[in-house]
């Protein structure tokens, strides 16, 4: 599970209203912060700069400090405070802040600046210079403003720096809450956080500025999770694997699902095809291509095992929606930008079908009038269906969305899915370098595991086809999605750069197989049992 920093600082006010001593929270983080510092150094002697700001995230870096002088490094220490408060860190330490404890435990100097001051000094650019490991202690969770003056000018010094960086909980900048970075921010080596990851860690801009991340458990448990809070998860296997489809002994191929996938016309049949046929490779029990006549000897040149159905108008495409057996469809690639794809779209959301709209079935919403058809249809439709936006359709087709929650601006990928995925009860799969996947009931998933090389001609039609297959073969909408590009992203992985989309639909299956139970139940043995 996945936490933004409102829940986490939710998530520590619950765990002292329980009893969870907050300073003790803060002396493991910082202990965690030490270990993880001296992993960076490498085994090496050298020297430790920690840059503390004036809230809990400094307080983290002066306990790590404490801890790695105890341990024999020399360490620095610079502590930025806002100007009423330098100066004051001193006096009844029962009714000091947790920051200002762990300062008061910190032995060695202390070099201390306010924020309000201008420029960064000779002194302090030394000191960043003669460092090897820097600790960014500057802000963590409570970032509220962009970086500006003294410490926008220390962040970019830090980042062209030769010392190694470790950010505590987020790099400085990074704001835990849009997930964006709204000026400069730390680029750190390695990000260390606690209890849960953030989004953050794993969106862009994010996930780049952490570097390597680790996780430390600082003993905040599921105890002080809020039940209501919606799923927001990294998206991984341990996730969907129990949603994957199971096969009984007797089962057949009806059991598995039969997906009806629509022909683009004569002149843009592959990326259809790419779809049927993955579909298929998948698991899908049956697949059938609806083509146009013209289209027709083209598909039949280029597949064996995918069905094909002459399909010429609406009408035809009604009728073949009406086989019970086909229980999804997959309406866009390369089907053209036009009013067919758009009423063929309307169709398979209107016939009981679990349905893919992908690519053209996504753009062909050109005015306000069709965008409503559309999004009417979608709330009607007895299935959730999925939708597979790349950032320039997903902002055609719902332009400027509020969330409902104005204090967080701008939203990021994440705010944005969700909040399309609520207003048209749809799945959708905002698809980018940090794929989203997101529910209408609020959960949410965020793919990390996409290697660049995935961004290649097609590969959108397979995703469309490895979801439609799992959608078909039982899996609910939501863990279907979730699934499909979690394998996308492997499939990509196993094979490498370079890579093309045809590559990628014969590497699925192989990925498929790994996963599935199925593979594990071991079919075709004869159990002997004698007494
Ligand atoms: N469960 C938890 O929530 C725990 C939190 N801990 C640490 O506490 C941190 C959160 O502490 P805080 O809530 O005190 O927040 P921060 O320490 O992130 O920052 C808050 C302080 O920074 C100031 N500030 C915010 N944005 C600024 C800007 N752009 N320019 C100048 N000043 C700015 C605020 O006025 C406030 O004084 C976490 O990131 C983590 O490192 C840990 O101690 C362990 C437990
Ligand atoms: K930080």
């Amino acid at each position: 599970m996945l936490l933004s920093a409102a829940q986490m600082q939710r998530v520590d006010a619950t765990a002292v209203e329980q009893g969870i001593n907050s300073f003790e929270l803060m002396c493991s983080a910082g202990q965690a912060v030490a270990d993880t510092a001296v992993e960076l150094l490498q085994n090496r002697s050298g020297t430790f700069l920690v840059l503390a700001g004036p809230g809990n995230n400094g307080g983290d870096g002066a306990i790590a400090a404490q801890e790695l002088a105890g341990r024999g490094y020399q360490v620095v220490v610079v502590r930025f405070l806002v100007e009423a408060e330098a100066g004051m860190a001193s006096g009844n330490e029962a009714e000091l802040r947790d920051a200002d404890r762990a300062f008061a435990q910190w032995r060695g100097v202390t070099f201390a600046y306010t924020l309000q001051q201008e420029q960064v000094d000779q002194q302090l650019r030394e000191m960043i210079d003669q460092s090897d490991v820097i600790i960014d202690a500057l802000f963590g969770a409570g970032l509220k403003r962009p970086l500006q003056g003294l410490v926008a000018q220390l962040v970019e010094q830090v980042n062209m720096a030769c010392a190694k960086v470790l950010a505590v909980d987020v790099p400085s900048g990074l704001n835990g809450n849009t997930h964006g970075v709204d000026g400069v921010c730390i680029k750190a080596d390695t990000t260390v956080t606690f209890f849960l990851h953030k989004p953050a860690h794993f969106l862009y801009p994010g996930r780049e500025l952490c570097g390597r991340k680790t996780l430390a458990q600082i003993g905040l448990s599921k105890a002080q999770l809020n039940p209501d809070w919606p799923l927001c998860v990294l998206n991984e296997p341990d996730f969907f694997l129990p949603a994957l489809p199971v096969l009984g002994q007797e089962g057949h191929k009806f059991d598995r699902g039969h997906v009806l996938v629509r022909s683009g016309p004569l002149q843009s049949t592959g990326a259809s095809r790419l779809s049927a046929q993955t579909a298929l490779e998948c698991g899908a029990g049956l697949v059938t291509l609806a083509s146009s006549n013209e289209a027709l000897s083209v598909n039949a040149a280029h597949l064996t095992a995918v069905m094909l159905k002459p399909c010429d108008n609406i009408s035809q495409w009604q009728l073949i929606l009406q086989d019970q057996r086909i229980n999804t469809v997959i309406v866009g690639p390369g089907n053209g930008v036009d009013a067919a794809t758009r009423g063929c779209s309307l169709a398979a959301l209107q016939a009981d079908k679990h349905c893919v709209l992908d690519a053209d079935a996504l753009s062909c919403w050109t005015n306000t009038s069709d965008r409503e058809q559309l999004f009417e249809a979608l709330l009607a439709a007895r299935y959730t269906a999925i939708l597979t936006p790349h950032t320039g359709e997903f902002e055609r087709l719902f332009g400027e969305l509020s969330d409902g929650n104005d204090q967080v601006q701008p939203r990021s990928r994440l705010h944005l899915a969700c909040a399309a995925a609520r207003l048209v009860k749809a799945v959708v799969v905002f698809k980018g370098a940090d794929t989203v996947i997101a529910a209408p009931d609020g959960r949410s998933a965020i793919n990390a595991n996409a290697p660049p090389w995935l961004a290649t001609a097609g590969a959108g039609d397979v995703l469309a086809g490895v979801i439609a297959s799992l959608s078909a073969q039982g899996m609910s909408a939501f863990e279907a999605a979730c699934a499909g590009v979690w394998m996308h992203g492997q499939a990509a992985m196993e094979l490498g750069y370079p890579m093309s989309a045809e590559h990628l639909a014969t590497r699925l299956p192989q990925v498929v197989h790994a996963l599935s139970p199925v593979n594990k139940k071991g079919f075709g043995e004869t159990e002997l049992v004698k007494r």
